[in-house]
């Protein structure tokens, strides 16, 4: 299948392999930026795929003072609940090194739902845009972040939305904000994780599908602005 121009593809034959190739990737990246903008801004996925990916990163040397953080969705749960993305990323990525960066949380409070999504914006106003790196995993229905089939900011006008849409997993049990597609392809660099053959083969789907209502994911692969790495693990 010919990919979408703006997708390179890169295959690797174990995840440690790749998770150390990607954590050395998005390190350099981040320490170019320090170097050229003096700051940095870095966006990470909840679920799975990222975690031994975080710990080695976390572990690069590089200026974290000067690098902000944040998640790409986050569910409506106390900040320690396990199922927390920002927990996750607290507790993977900023140990050692990275223990300086400075996280920017989605949502800090379940006492105020309404207020939630309003609340989300004005943290993400204090993240350096465009992102130096969006990390994004692959979920099974072929979402990305909490953009899951059928959300409406999947078919709007991408250049007119929020930073941070509300979100509903199909499956219960949480209500969730995401980044947007606006705010997702506002970076300079993402990386699509895809690992394992259930993933891999989800990926394929979507590449073939190609409406993003169905398949979130495809809304990267149907713009020419950023370029788009997929990080492929395609064997057990
Ligand atoms: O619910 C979520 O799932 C996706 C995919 O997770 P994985 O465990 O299959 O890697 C994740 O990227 C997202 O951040 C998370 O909230």
């Amino acid at each position: 299948m010919t990919l979408p121009a703006c997708v390179d593809e890169r295959r690797f034959p174990d995840v440690e392999t790749a998770d150390r190739a990607l954590a050395e990737a998005i390190a350099k990246r981040l320490r170019s930026a320090v170097e050229q903008r003096g700051q940095a801004s870095l966006i990470v996925p909840g679920g799975r795929s990222p975690q031994t990916m975080l710990r080695v990163l976390g572990e690069q040397p590089l200026t974290w003072s000067a690098v902000r953080v944040t998640v790409s969705d986050e569910r409506f749960t106390s900040a320690d609940s396990p199922d927390n993305n920002c927990r996750q990323m607290r507790k993977l990525l900023m140990q050692g090194p990275a223990a300086v960066a400075e996280p920017i949380p989605l949502i800090e409070t379940t006492a105020d739902p309404q207020g939630a999504l309003a609340a989300a914006q004005a943290n993400l106003a204090r993240f350096p845009w465009p992102a130096d790196v969006t990390v994004l995993g692959l979920g099974a229905e072929g979402y990305v972040g909490s953009l899951f089939p059928g959300n409406p900011a999947l078919s709007a006008d991408y250049a007119e939305q929020a930073l941070a849409v509300a979100a509903r997993s199909p499956t219960p049990p949480h209500p969730r904000i995401a980044l947007s597609p606006h705010a997702l392809l506002m970076s300079r660099w993402i990386v699509l994780m895809v690992v394992g053959p259930e993933k891999a083969e989800v990926y394929r789907q979507a590449l073939a599908c190609g409406d993003p209502s169905v398949m979130p994911v495809c809304f990267l692969f149907q713009q020419q602005d950023v370029a788009v790495s997929v990080w492929l693990i395609d064997k057990k």
